[in-house]
């Protein structure tokens, strides 16, 4: 068996493409095939994505900054899928960055002169930027639940997702001017879009000081606090349920165009929402909902092909 897992490693990049296509094939939806991911299906349409390393406090090593953009890449193309929930197994949800295996690939890169380095350094940092923009990217909403601590890539994580919940207990740390880094993988890119206050943004990200979750609700980082971690899981799954009822044409153009929206002119916004909604306003999903709102039925009423 050891000896199958240490193959299967070794020979990831030829498995994988095998492995994504039973996944996709299968009507259970993924399996986990990751060793810092696990994935589950825990009711119809509904993706969980859970960090899975809670003896190292879910740290994100090599392996993980590699296989989010597989599992997320693996989820945008899963016609089962109508939402994700993410969260972190064990006694928080992250501590960042894996201070232990970060070492040789970030602070020793590899190059002859210092172009070379330079270059190898910016494709490494670029590829640790998209383990994050997959999220972003991925057109099926993600639902972050955080409990206990967020560090570091933890806050890069979570304001790449489109809706923030966390426990009582929960806080959050922009860790990296404490180890020397100015946080290059979304967290100064999207939490001023995130909260309102560009002020606080600036304080928590030039001091790391702690942010708990009461301020945390109050800034707009999260909508809502539970009181532990079962309620907050019941919660997120009540609300990935009231969005896979809905039709998955109009959450996901949802979705979309919020995204293109946060980051052009109004005009811009409206322009492509003209272009994505020419195509997708002739769905089938529009009459099937008009008739069940007549018919005073409610989504979950409503059978919606996969998309
Ligand atoms: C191009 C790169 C872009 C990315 C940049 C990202 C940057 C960042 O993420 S900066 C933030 C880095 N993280 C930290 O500084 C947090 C360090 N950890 C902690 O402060 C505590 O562990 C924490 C408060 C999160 C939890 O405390 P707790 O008492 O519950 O656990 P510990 O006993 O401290 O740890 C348990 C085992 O987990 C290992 N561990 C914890 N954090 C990390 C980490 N970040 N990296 C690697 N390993 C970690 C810890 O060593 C313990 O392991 P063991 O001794 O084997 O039991």
């Amino acid at each position: 068996m050891t000896f199958i897992r240490s193959t299967f490693k070794k020979n990831r990049s030829l498995w994988l493409p095998a492995l994504n296509y039973i996944r996709a094939m299968s009507s259970e939806g993924p399996t986990s095939a990751f060793s810092t991911l696990s994935i589950s299906r825990p009711s119809n349409a509904i993706t969980h994505v859970e960090l899975n390393r809670p003896e190292k406090r879910n740290a994100m090593n090599r392996a993980f900054w590699s296989e989010m953009v597989d599992c997320f890449t693996e989820i945008a193309g899963d016609s089962e899928c109508r939402v994700v929930i993410f969260s972190g197994a064990g006694k928080i949800f992250t501590a960042g960055i894996d201070l232990m295996d970060m070492a040789s690939d970030v602070l020793q890169p590899e190059g002859d002169d210092t172009a070379r380095t330079s270059w190898n350094l910016r494709r490494i940092i670029t590829k640790y930027q998209e383990t994050f923009s997959v999220i972003e990217k991925c057109p099926k909403p993600v639902v972050a639940a955080v409990h206990g601590a967020c560090v570091g890539g933890g806050v890069d994580l979570i304001t790449a997702c489109d809706i923030r919940l966390c426990t009582q207990d929960a806080w959050f740390q922009i860790k990296e001017v404490d180890i020397g880094l100015a946080a290059d993988v979304g967290t100064l890119q999207r939490l001023p879009k995130v909260i309102g206050s560009g002020s606080l943004v600036n304080e928590l990200a030039l001091t790391a000081r702690k942010m708990y979750s009461d301020e945390a609700k109050s800034c707009g980082l999260v909508s809502r606090v539970f009181p532990d971690k079962e309620s907050m899981m019941d919660g997120a799954l009540e609300l990935a349920g009231e969005i896979a009822a809905r039709s998955p044409v109009a959450v996901q153009g949802t979705k979309m165009n919020l995204i293109y929206s946060r980051d052009h002119s109004v005009a811009e916004g409206l322009d492509y929402m003209a272009t994505w909604n020419m195509s997708m306003l002739q769905t089938q999903d529009v009459m099937k909902s008009a008739q069940a709102a007549m018919e005073k039925k409610t989504p979950k009423e409503v059978a919606f092909s996969k998309l």
